[in-house]
């Protein structure tokens, strides 16, 4: 029978198997940043280790980096704690070694998921693992990838090896053509809302189909990001000529015969086209709308052309009680036009959307609407994914369009997509985001946030107020 993409890289992976099925797995690469890494680092010299192979690793600081300010150095990042962690990931890289480190203010330095694949740090087949989440964005590089606690973080420095237990597949399938303005962030949205934010759990998701292979791979890393938010730890797309072009020539890729042998294996890594898989969702792209989130959880999501869902015509009483606390939270009227929603800040940024190629979407936006930023607008703010983003943006002009519009141009890193830096919302405040989370407080305490496409956040930026990009595009 034949297999599908994430069995091949599986097998390809197993060391041995246990009877009630768990099995040890080798693990390629692993990404490390500074928030998950100090106590697993802290383990392994209170047990006298070392990293088992440090030319897996590779580490950067970006969530409690600090996204301006940079001219007064470390001073500048003002939470005691934020400064420690930051300060702790140098101690630790300099004590027990990296294949690559890009530290803070570094020009490498970025968001773990944008820094990675651009760096050729993750390659296809490979099985790829970070104490984070959103590490299933490198499965759009058909790699295994996904996030692990930090006593994972630790097993792997010392073994080089996870204990895993093999996930079901599962098959999302999109269907045709998405029309013009509905972008990688929409079609993901709209996965999610049609399986629930627990609908991949206990699978591994291939996306597949015309619309993702006419992806970008930073556009099927924007899919692949959210696979998590759609209940599965790992999310994949199949290898083409797009991945072989963009992982060619990066710093960490291989050169040569070893290329040409790493290429020819890349081509096997697609599902067998008799590959049985447990479960298939299949999407219209054309119905895809540009999306966003009207609540507290990813699939609480909408297209820009409806209204804010009524309680009262929801019959199941637990799904009821979580639409009026999402509601009451995000202070919302049942029946409102979403386009009718004013924003006070707008975000940027963020592993799901802060590749150069988001920063073109949303300057494309800015430069042809050809206005300011509305007067609602308390801040609006594009955050480049890495220092190499930033700096191709700035050579492409992007910055001085965000700037002459009235958009903050910050240094690279997490930054608003969660409170874990300077950068937040303050209680209340509404705020059009391109990140990946609009959970109670993630953006700051009291925070509401909506999750949208970079092009939407633009024209929200413009208007003041979410507005339909398909009149624009
Ligand atoms: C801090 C980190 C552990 C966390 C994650 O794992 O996802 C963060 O990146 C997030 O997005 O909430
Ligand atoms: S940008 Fe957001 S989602 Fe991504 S790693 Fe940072 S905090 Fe997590």
């Amino acid at each position: 029978m034949g297999r599908t993409l994430y069995d091949k890289i599986f097998d390809e992976h197993v060391i041995h198997t246990e009877e009630d099925g768990t099995s040890i797995l080798y693990i390629d690469r692993h990404l490390v940043h500074e928030v998950t890494s100090p106590q697993a680092f802290e383990g392994l010299r209170l047990a006298g280790r070392k990293l088992w192979r440090i030319s897996s690793v590779v580490a950067t600081a970006d969530h409690n980096t600090p996204t301006h300010g940079w001219e007064r150095g470390y001073d500048g990042i003002e939470d005691p704690i934020s400064k420690e962690q930051i300060t702790t990931l140098n101690t630790n890289i300099a004590e027990f070694g990296a294949a690559a480190f890009f530290p803070f203010m570094d020009k490498g330095q970025g968001i773990v998921h944008v820094m990675g694949p651009e760096q050729g740090a993750t390659l296809p087949g490979m099985t790829v693992v970070c104490g984070d989440s959103h590490t299933s964005t490198h499965g759009a590089f058909g790699a295994l990838a996904h996030g692990i606690g930090t006593s994972e973080v630790e097993h792997v420095m010392a073994t080089q090896t996870l204990l895993a237990k093999k996930a079901k597949n599962m098959l999302v399938q999109v269907n045709g053509k998405v029309a013009p303005g509905v972008t990688a962030k929409d079609i993901v949205l709209a996965i999610i809302g049609k399986i629930g934010t627990a609908g991949g759990t206990g699978y591994t998701i291939e996306f597949a189909g015309q619309a993702i292979r006419d992806l970008s791979i930073e556009g099927r890393m924007t899919v692949c990001n959210m696979a998590i938010e759609g209940g599965a730890r790992a999310g994949l797309v199949a290898v083409d000529e797009k991945t072989i072009n963009y992982v060619k020539g990066r710093p960490l890729a291989p050169t040569g015969a070893e290329w040409e042998a790493a290429v020819a294996y890349w081509k096997t890594l697609h599902s067998d086209a008799d590959a049985q898989f447990d479960h298939v969702v299949e999407l219209n792209a054309a119905d895809i709308v540009p999306q966003v989130t009207w609540g507290t959880s990813p699939e609480m999501v909408l297209g820009v052309d409806a209204t804010v869902p009524d309680p009262d015509k929801e019959k199941d009483p637990n799904k009821r009680g979580a639409i009026e606390r999402a509601l009451t939270y995000m202070a919302l009227e049942p029946g409102k036009p979403l386009s009718d929603i004013f924003v006070d800040k707008v975000f940027i940024g963020s592993c799901t959307n802060s590749r150069i190629e988001d920063m073109r979407e949303a300057a494309a936006v800015v430069k042809k609407l050809g206005q300011k930023v509305a007067k609602n607008i308390k801040l609006a703010m594009v955050v480049p994914g890495s220092g190499l983003v930033k700096e191709q943006a700035e050579r492409e002009g992007l910055d001085v369009i965000f700037k002459a519009a009235g958009f903050e141009w910050r240094e690279p890193g997490c930054s608003m997509c969660l409170a874990m830096n300077a950068d937040r919302l303050e209680p209340g405040e509404r705020c059009a985001s391109t990140s990946n989370r609009n959970f109670e407080g993630r953006q700051g305490a009291g925070g509401r946030t909506h999750l949208v496409s970079p092009a939407m956040a633009a024209a929200a930026a413009i208007h003041g107020h979410f507005v339909d990009i398909r009149k624009f595009a």
